[in-house]
């Protein structure tokens, strides 16, 4: 058994809705994840597989600025979703690939406990929002020591018996903030363009992205819809501690230098 100390290295890994929708392409992501020699964390969104079958169930999913209005019948979607379905598929697939993996949502291990959002203008639901004093540091570690890589998908809980949606990009962010304590963090999320474009039609990356050029792309449209609740995590991350940020195509997990590097 190792002991890991402030000064190793964890590296937090968060994949999208978009890429696990499509097996071919997770199957690829989780075969480079798998052979990754550093410890790591992977947080796995979902949302659009709760859609789709949501649609089936006749449950209509209600967005608003990217997150999923949760009421009590969509909570239920979501964590046997996330929670089941795609949590445990990862895990056996990353098994099969000779890779030790546990499946995580926050109410395991008291892992991360949340707050329910309160309502203000908009009544988001069963939605957690979450600190990194809420992140269970030392079960982490613990896992970590024994060579155990936690798969954390997008629920928490509230302490009080109820699970809670939480988006899978700031799951990643929080958990990124808290291990930072600890650890040396880099922060990667992977997705299904090559980075954060400039230019979407021509995918044209834009190789740094700081807070005066974010804000500039945003007010212009460049950035828009679910690039922006991603970007402010990002920044979230590093204003808190946390040492790098990339944000990359799935497929580039492995490669150097690639994607768009976030930078105060
Ligand atoms: N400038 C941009 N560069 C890249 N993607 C962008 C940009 N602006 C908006 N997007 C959109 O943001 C999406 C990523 O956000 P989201 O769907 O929440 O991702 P994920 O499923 O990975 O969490 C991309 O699929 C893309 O359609
Ligand atoms: C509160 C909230 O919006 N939760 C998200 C959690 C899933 C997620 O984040 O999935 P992606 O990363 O694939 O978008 C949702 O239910 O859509």
């Amino acid at each position: 058994m190792t002991k890991r100390n402030k000064m190793n290295k964890l590296t937090i890994i968060k994949i999208g809705g978009n890429v696990i929708d499509d097996p071919k392409s997770l199957d690829q992501f989780l075969t480079d994840f798998a052979q990754r020699s550093e410890p790591a964390i992977l947080v796995h969104g979902g949302g659009k597989i709760a859609t789709q079958i949501g649609n089936k169930l006749g449950i209509e999913a209600k967005m608003v600025d990217g997150r999923r209005i949760t009421d009590a019948e969509t909570l239920d979607l979501v964590t046997m979703v996330y929670g089941g379905l795609t949590n445990k598929k990862i895990v056996a697939q990353l098994q099969s690939k000779g890779f030790n993996a546990i499946g995580l949502t926050g109410a395991d291990g008291n892992v991360m406990l949340a707050k329910k959002r309160p309502v203000k203008q908009i009544d988001y639901g069963f939605v957690g929002d979450i600190t990194a004093d809420g992140v269970n540091i030392p079960l982490l570690q613990s896992l970590l020591n024994q060579g155990v890589n936690p798969v954390f998908c997008a629920l928490t809980h509230d302490g009080e018996g109820h699970m809670l949606n939480t988006n899978a990009d700031t799951i990643a962010s929080v958990l990124a903030v808290a291990m930072s304590r600890e650890f040396e963090v880099e922060l990667v999320y992977c997705f299904e363009q090559p980075g954060v474009l400039s230019d979407f039609e021509n995918k044209v990356v834009i190789p740094v992205l700081e807070p005066k050029n974010y804000q500039e792309y945003k007010d212009s449209g460049v950035i828009n819809s679910g690039m922006i609740p991603k970007l402010d995590n990002a920044f979230d991350a590093l204003n808190a501690g946390v040492k790098s940020v990339r944000i990359i195509q799935f497929s580039d997990l492995n490669k150097a230098e690639t994607g768009t590097l976030i930078k105060l």
